[in-house]
């Protein structure tokens, strides 16, 4: 597998980033006192871990969204570490701290927390820096879920302005917002299996199979959709027809992480303009690394090649 030494540009967008606070402790008792064995806090949320996965494989990434004033030192330093370009709006108030609870049996419990308020003119401001930004970028990554003050709505206009304007928009969220993304034909959406059912819930596809389901968004004009299935690995729908990806058993540590990981996985294939089953199995392997570690990034670039001939790959 040949890696493209060119510099590939791409924002992301992550608009309710968040501080992950992941505890490992043997059994979570609800409702009990649980004494946490150890921890890690580290900068996240959806975006700014596809920031980090692409600017490890080599990408020329800038990142925006809203970020906290209160505690932004963490992000900072992070974007300073791994070179990405930070056009974040800084905002009143503290960036939320997710908790991500860690069990022996690498059970996760996520605790998301709803994220600062932001207010109308952070919004302009934050409108204003997407314009700006997609003069000279091409691919955007929009990817979680939306503070207070931002609604489903909005986000569904920045993707539907983004692609009127050319470019291509990677989309990944949950509910509403989700709901919204999906009426205006992101370039690619990747809900996992559970968000895509919860979706199509109350509606016509209810009864639906996910290929059902994705084909039915496909046919709406979202170009490509890509069904993550955890340890079952990925589907995935374009043009060229279905392609499925098998990971081998991981060693788990915690599964936070997996999606932003496959999701800059497909990007970076798209980026390098790779062939389908290339992509597809770079990024299942890239996301399969991921939950043998706490929080995401490239550790061996090698071990993703090695891994991802691992792959198994059917239509
Ligand atoms: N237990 C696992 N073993 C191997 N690969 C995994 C495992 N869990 C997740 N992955 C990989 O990460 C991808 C994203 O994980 P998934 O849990 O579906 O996404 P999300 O984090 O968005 O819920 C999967 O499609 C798969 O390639
Ligand atoms: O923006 P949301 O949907 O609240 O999710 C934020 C959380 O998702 C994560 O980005 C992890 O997402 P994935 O496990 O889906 O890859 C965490 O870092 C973060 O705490």
């Amino acid at each position: 597998m040949t890696m493209q030494l060119a510099k590939l540009k791409v924002v992301t967008v992550t608009l309710n980033p968040a501080l992950d606070l992941t505890g490992h402790l043997h059994t979570l008792t609800k409702g009990a006192v649980n004494q946490v064995q150890h921890c890690v806090l580290a900068p996240a949320g959806k975006g700014v871990n596809v920031a980090k996965v692409l600017a490890e494989l080599g990408a020329e990434v800038t990142a925006t969204g809203f970020l906290g004033i209160e505690n932004e030192a963490a992000f900072c330093q992070l974007f300073e570490r791994i070179k990405v370009t930070d056009r974040f709006i800084r905002v009143q108030g503290a960036t939320r701290i997710n908790v991500k609870l860690v069990e022996a049996s690498s059970q996760v419990s996520d605790i998301n927390f709803p994220g600062v308020s932001v207010t109308a003119a952070a919004i302009a401001e934050f409108e204003t820096m997407l314009f700006n930004l997609s003069l000279d970028h091409d691919v955007f990554v929009i990817a979680g879920s939306l503070p207070i003050g931002v609604t489903p709505e909005q986000c569904a206009h920045w993707i539907a302005q983004l692609q009127q304007a050319g470019k291509k928009v990677f989309f990944d969220s949950s509910n509403a917002a989700l709901t919204a993304g999906i009426a205006v034909q992101p370039w690619l959406i990747k809900p996992n299996d559970e968000e895509l059912l919860h979706w199509a819930k109350g509606g016509p596809l209810a009864d639906q199979s996910l290929a059902e389901i994705a084909e039915q968004l496909s046919s709406t004009g979202i170009a490509n959709v890509v069904v993550s299935l955890g340890a079952e690995g990925v589907m995935w729908l374009n043009k060229e027809g279905w392609l499925q990806a098998q990971p081998p058993t991981m060693d788990v540590v915690s599964t936070v992480g997996a999606g932003d990981t496959l999701v800059a996985g497909m990007c970076w294939g798209h980026l390098n303009n790779w062939d389908k089953k290339q992509t597809l199995s770079f990024a299942t392997a890239l996301s399969a690394l991921a939950v043998t570690q706490v929080g995401v990034g490239v550790k061996d670039l090698n071990e993703v090649i090695t891994l991802s001939e691992r792959i198994t790959i059917c239509e």
